[in-house]
């Protein structure tokens, strides 16, 4: 697969520019294109243990076993002491969970900088909820290590096995079920974490942070007089009272409907960007993954697949696989002709990070053999409406989405693109409109990695028929 951004751009001077035979080509437009009880008391029970580390953040941290050897003791700690300055807050390596005799999580690494939201999204069942409470220390990791804040948390490769006991990681958590308990009034809630906090503290430390989750005014109320996202809000205020080193949110929104599941993923982003929260997310809904996440991990059948920005991961994803689950768009014919690919939509020049002198960007040959045949992913904004093109495509089909249309098309050969067109723009069933292809950041894969058959249901009835509801 290439993709122009993963590129080294040292890789420059070893490119044979004259002889390539995609030339420097100047865009045609150079638009902008990137455009209850017993369960309750579980919960709470783990929730608690988690959270009372976390209220004494300035006790010493877990020292390294001390029946490790000398040697080994002294390495690591210099080692901390070099990395401190250049490792990241927060970094999983290699991690392995299972059950039984199922690997559930295997070999997930990741790292997150201070400050920064990340997120696991993927299909039900593919290991989110697992690696999320192996981080935790709720469950034991086969393999594999975790640091956080320059503490070591776990490290199954060390001579002796290590892990530090889920109460002293310094970690809240805030669950799907909001986990509240309901004999006690918000205030008290939040407060829960708090007991090795002195009254003055803790007393000033709550109406923060109900201020922070504007609930100032529910203090006194029980959970069950709240609404679902108010109580969400309580839980999420409780697991930051004892300020956490880390802030794992498992499903948080999932009990919720759909209006208030944005309007709280945005409030919470803003939360945690307030008070620099690190946080790691588990969702199986993209839209809110990309709307709260820094770094989102696509996970598949226990693997990360690919640990990247929304924006990375919707414009450079890795495998057909996160192309097809990160956002909408279609699969089109390519096949190799001298470097290039040519398609229904047009030639596709392999574009590298590398500029000319007057700013121009260069290209060079894709390297398959003449003839290979090639899958395109062309995304919604990949296709631009244009009224003055001579190119033009069939509507077959369009959603309205309030500020856009999504538009199915069909090309001259009979496949489809779909196309986001300002809703202004009213075309109906049936007609052809002009349409100007930018192709200059797809992603081309070998024809021969792509599920065909993920990618005719991706592309197929079911997204047709909504597109078809007008
Ligand atoms: N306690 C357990 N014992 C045995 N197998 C388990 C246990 N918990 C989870 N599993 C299995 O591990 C796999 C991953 O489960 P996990 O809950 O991590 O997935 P998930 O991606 O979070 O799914 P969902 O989105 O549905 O919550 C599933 O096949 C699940 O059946």
């Amino acid at each position: 697969m290439y993709t122009d951004s993963t590129h080294d751009p040292s890789e420059s001077k070893s490119i044979h520019t004259s002889s390539l035979k995609a030339k420097s080509i100047q865009a045609k437009t150079r638009l902008e294109h990137r455009k209850n009880a017993s369960v309750i008391k579980a919960h709470n029970l783990a929730h608690a243990a988690v959270e009372r580390d976390a209220s004494k953040p300035d006790e010493a941290p877990q020292k390294i076993d001390a029946r490790q050897d000398h040697k080994v003791k002294n390495t690591n700690s210099q080692k901390n002491q070099v990395d401190s300055a250049v490792s990241p807050y927060f970094s999983v390596q290699d991690l392995i969970v299972g059950y039984d005799d199922t690997i559930v999580v295997d070999g997930l690494s990741l790292t997150l900088q201070q400050g920064e939201i990340g997120c696991f999204l993927g299909y039900s069942g593919c290991g989110k909820t697992t690696a999320l409470r192996a981080i935790a220390g709720l469950e034991q990791s086969r393999g594999g290590s975790i640091y956080l804040s320059n503490q070591r948390l776990t490290d199954k490769r060390a001579r002796k096995s290590f892990a530090v006991a889920p109460a002293k990681r310094g970690m809240g958590m805030v669950f799907q079920d909001y986990a509240l308990f309901g004999h006690l009034s918000v205030a008290k809630n939040i407060a829960f974490g708090l007991n090795k906090w002195s009254t003055a503290d803790k007393k000033a430390r709550v109406a923060e942070m109900l201020s922070l989750v504007d609930l100032t005014e529910h203090a006194d109320k029980r959970p069950n007089e709240l609404s679902g996202g108010q109580q969400q809000r309580v839980a999420l205020a409780r697991a930051l009272a004892p300020k956490p080193k880390l802030l794992l949110l498992d499903e948080p929104f999932s009990n919720l409907d759909v209006v208030l599941r944005e309007s709280l993923a945005m409030s919470v982003r803003d939360i945690l960007k307030r008070t620099n929260t690190t946080a790691i997310l588990v969702t199986h809904d993209q839209n809110e993954a990309f709307a709260i996440a820094d770094k989102v991990g696509v996970m598949h059948q226990g693997k990360l697949v690919q640990w990247a920005t929304p924006s990375e991961l919707y414009h450079e994803p890795v495998s057909p696989f996160v192309a097809e689950f990160v956002g909408e768009g279609a699969m089109i014919d390519g096949i190799i002709k001298e470097g290039h690919v040519e398609t229904a939509l047009g030639d596709i020049y392999r574009r590298m990070e590398v500029y000319d002198e007057a700013g121009y960007p260069q290209y060079c040959e894709y390297d398959y053999p003449n003839g290979t045949p090639i899958k395109v992913l062309v995304r919604p904004d990949d296709i631009i409406h244009d009224d003055d093109s001579t190119q033009t495509a069939l509507v077959v089909g369009r959603v309205f989405r309030g500020a856009n249309y999504l538009y199915r098309l069909q090309l001259d050969d009979g496949q489809t693109v779909l196309s986001l067109v300002a809703s202004h723009h009213n075309h109906e069933i049936g007609s052809h409109i002009g349409i100007l292809p930018i192709l200059e950041h797809v992603v081309v894969f070998d024809e021969t990695d792509v599920n065909a058959t993920t990618w005719s249901e991706y592309d197929g009835v079911e997204r047709f028929a909504d597109i078809r509801q007008d």
